[in-house]
């Protein structure tokens, strides 16, 4: 994750819109770049094996290795499988795989992140999954980023033809979100969305890739890849409205708390990795701001009469003297807005039920969000104060933070939100801190298409 300034990276939601008369210049070729990157050559893992297993697991590797050499002309191809065997669990997906897909290879290109987590994605990458992957038919170009926002640059500039069944991407969600804002940042926008993005966790928490596929280890996750299929999902966009910049999104966005432990997280990366967001989450609790905000939000069914258009948790809400709220109709959409100015501890609006794949009991933020439902969960944490906030915290521990009577939980179409005063103007989407200037407006909402994962869950 890393704080950095929408300035910086704009990306125009018009470009998304204008999708389905997208212009099809040729995408400049990734490799004028090839001066920050690096072929990755194999590195050797021996793994410690019971004496049988390891010779018939030896006999098997050779067998696929084999075929495999024969079939593929990628160069590193060539590497002794018995020196980097994939797990049991992953072999028997593979010879499946070797069976019904002999000559079916996979070209990918593989964004490793050796800055994410705990900096272990190389020996991740190298040693848990490469063979499993090169077993399973991918060929596979490695690159990995030499610095923050390389992954975006190599995503938007890479040429598609030379990867056409995806951009597997090794670390955290924050260069998943890379790789995602790099697409759609792209002239050939509509062919850029059809390439599926595969992830294999190294980061500080891979909350999409847990949620959504149920996957957080990385050899499950190269088991997930070698297996196939894909998995649609929502792709929503955040917006500073005042200078027209969008970020996109797939898994959530927040403002107040979270993003303030976020920004200040990013000082102990270096020292704490993944531990950082306990530190900075202390810290900030500590030392509590008060945060204020409006906040519009538009519910996807659309009433025309203003009865009960929004799914309330708890309609005592709006008799909270510290939030005032009110619905009002847009009447060029017709559409049903509600209103609310005041303190909220958390504005948080999640794509999917984020669960964190770190958290103690892993709960789910918004149990009641789908990736592929056409809706965004929001999550108002009304009020402030370091009480209502532990309560808030530990309520989540045990996943009953939907009962509290300052929480609010409602299926929206967008979300608008202002910071008031001087409440911290920073937007988070998907671990990455959107910074403005002045007083923002955010807005976030869906995009009319959706995006797609390697893999599928493994219950399905
Ligand atoms: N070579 C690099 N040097 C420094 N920063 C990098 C480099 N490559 C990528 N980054 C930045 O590191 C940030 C964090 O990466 P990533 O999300 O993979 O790991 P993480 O933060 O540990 O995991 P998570 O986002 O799941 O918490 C990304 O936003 C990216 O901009």
């Amino acid at each position: 994750m890393s704080s950095r300034s929408l300035v910086r990276s704009p990306v125009s939601c018009s470009a998304v819109n204008e999708c389905f008369s997208y212009n099809s210049r040729r995408p400049r070729s990734y490799y004028q770049y090839s001066n920050t990157m690096k072929l990755q050559t194999p590195q050797a893992g021996q793994m410690l094996l019971p004496r049988k297993l390891w010779k018939s697991t030896r006999l098997q590797t050779t067998l696929l290795t084999q075929r495999r050499t024969v079939s593929n002309c990628c160069s590193d191809l060539s590497t002794t499988y018995t020196e980097q065997l994939p797990s049991y669990l992953a072999l028997n997906v593979l010879q499946d795989q070797s069976n019904a897909k002999q000559n079916n290879i996979r070209k990918v290109l593989v964004i490793l992140n050796p800055n994410s987590g705990f900096r272990s994605s190389r020996e991740v990458f190298y040693k848990k999954v490469q063979a499993t992957l090169k077993l399973s038919g991918f060929a596979m170009e490695v690159v990995e980023t030499a610095y923050a926002g390389h992954a975006k640059v190599l995503a938007s500039t890479v040429d598609l033809s030379t990867c056409p069944d995806g951009i597997i991407c090794v670390g955290g969600d924050g260069v998943v979100n890379e790789v995602l804002n790099g697409l759609l940042g792209r002239d050939d926008l509509k062919e850029a969305l059809q390439l599926p993005i595969g992830i294999v966790p190294a980061g500080s928490d891979n909350s999409l890739v847990w949620s959504v596929l149920g996957i957080r280890d990385p050899v499950s996750a190269a088991t997930a890849l070698a297996k196939g299929g894909f998995t649609p999902i929502d792709v929503f966009a955040v917006k500073w409205i005042q200078a027209g910049v969008t970020h996109f999104g797939l898994t959530a966005s927040y403002c107040g708390f979270v993003a303030d432990v976020l920004q200040l997280s990013e000082n102990f990366r270096l020292q704490l990795g993944p531990f950082r967001y306990v530190i900075a989450g202390i810290l900030k609790f500590l030392s509590l701001p008060q945060y204020k905000f409006e906040v519009d939000y538009l519910s996807p069914e659309k009433n025309p009469n203003l009865e009960s258009p929004i799914e309330k948790c708890h309609g005592q809400l709006s008799d909270d003297s510290k939030v005032k709220s009110g619905t009002y109709m847009d009447s060029s959409t017709g559409d049903n807005w509600v209103t609310m100015k005041g303190e909220f501890l958390g504005i948080l609006v999640c794509n999917h039920f984020c669960k964190p794949a770190q958290g103690l009991f892993s709960p789910v933020v918004a149990p009641k969000a789908q990736h592929d439902d056409g809706s965004l969960d929001l999550i108002l944490v009304h009020g402030s104060g370091r009480l209502r906030l532990f309560c808030f915290f530990v309520a989540y521990q045990f996943c009953w933070h939907l009962l509290l009577p300052f929480v609010e939980y409602v299926k929206v179409k967008q979300v608008n939100v202002r910071p008031v005063g001087s409440t911290h103007s920073g937007c988070g989407v998907d671990g990455e801190l959107l910074q403005a200037e002045g007083q923002p407006e955010w807005q976030c909402s869906l995009l009319p298409v959706q995006g797609r994962l390697l893999g599928r869950h493994p219950r399905t």
